[in-house]
């Protein structure tokens, strides 16, 4: 196998810097790119200062200067990752996102860039949820219709995007699996419903808090039993380890959207 070359944008932030890391120890990879925002005080610093871990012969440079790389990652915000999409499907260089808090519209860029590059599109990039996706669309099957189901997450404090990628990613999944359109049955606030709940429903609740890198649970709940499937997320080295190998597995890939399911062969 030959090595890959990769790019990190947003390189100073949290995944960011977790990604550095992961391409550096990865032996399938090479770092050779931290990319930041043009006129970031971190321009031409060697990233080792920021993470020791990360490869000491690189440094953040300008996210508009993509050179030297076989294959860019990207965990922003929704206006970074439209930005960066147009680069790298101007230098034709193939994407792993991992960008969350995505609209429909965005979604439809995504769709059309992945027409001229090879992209893997994920909203969790660990194992875990990536088997939990399958699990709840045997839980949400296997119960009668008397089930009610309701999705609870957690993160850290400073997360933006409420509830998760991933909550949502759980939920669509369970949608499918029960022919139902998720934008229908999904509940977001139980408030401003004054009426009892309905078992075509998805619920959502949310914590934000601390440190908490990522905690989801389905909840499949019926007369006499419930049925909770609960992931932990410890550290944000599993996310980057996740994207890195998807880098790693796009090589030689046609244009296409794939997601993390595909790079596990889980589907
Ligand atoms: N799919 C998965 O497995 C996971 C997904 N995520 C997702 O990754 C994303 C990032 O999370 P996290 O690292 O915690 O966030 P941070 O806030 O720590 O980092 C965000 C990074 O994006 C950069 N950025 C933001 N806006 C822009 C922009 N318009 N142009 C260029 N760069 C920009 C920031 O640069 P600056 O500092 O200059 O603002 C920073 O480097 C979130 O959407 C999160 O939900 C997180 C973990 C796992
Ligand atoms: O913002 C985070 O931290 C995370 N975001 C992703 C999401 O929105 O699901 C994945 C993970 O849970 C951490």
């Amino acid at each position: 196998m030959t090595t890959n070359r990769i790019g990190v944008f947003g390189a100073n932030g949290r995944m960011g810097l977790a990604l550095l890391e992961a391409a550096t120890i990865k032996e399938q990879t090479q770092l050779t790119g931290a990319y930041v925002r043009s006129g970031s005080s971190l321009l031409g610093i060697n990233v080792n200062q920021v993470n020791s871990a990360a490869d000491n012969s690189v440094s953040f440079s300008d996210e508009n200067s993509i050179d030297n790389v076989d294959v860019l990652i990207d965990f922003t915000l929704p206006s970074g990752m439209k930005n960066h999409l147009k680069t790298a499907v101007a230098q034709k260089i193939p994407m792993v996102i991992g960008t969350t808090g995505l609209t429909n519209d965005d979604m439809a860029l995504l769709h059309d860039a992945a027409k001229h590059i090879p992209i893997v599109f994920a909203r969790n990039y660990s194992v875990g949820v990536n088997v939990l996706l399958n699990l709840v669309q045997t839980a949400a099957t296997k119960f009668g219709d008397d089930l009610d189901i309701e999705i609870f997450e957690a993160h850290h404090r400073h997360k933006i995007d409420a509830p998760s990628g991933t909550a949502l990613a759980i939920g669509e999944s369970i949608a499918q699996a029960k022919g139902w359109d998720h934008d229908e049955v999904a509940v977001y606030d139980r408030s401003q419903v004054e009426t009892a709940k309905s078992q075509n429903e998805i619920g959502y609740s949310v914590l934000r808090g601390g440190d908490i890198v990522g905690e989801h649970t389905a909840y499949f709940a019926t007369m006499g039993e419930r049925l909770e499937l609960t992931h932990k997320a410890s550290s944000r080295m599993t996310f980057a380890l996740g994207a890195v190998r998807a880098a790693s597995w796009l090589e030689n890939k046609p244009a296409g959207l794939y997601d993390m399911q595909d790079v596990l062969d889980i589907k």
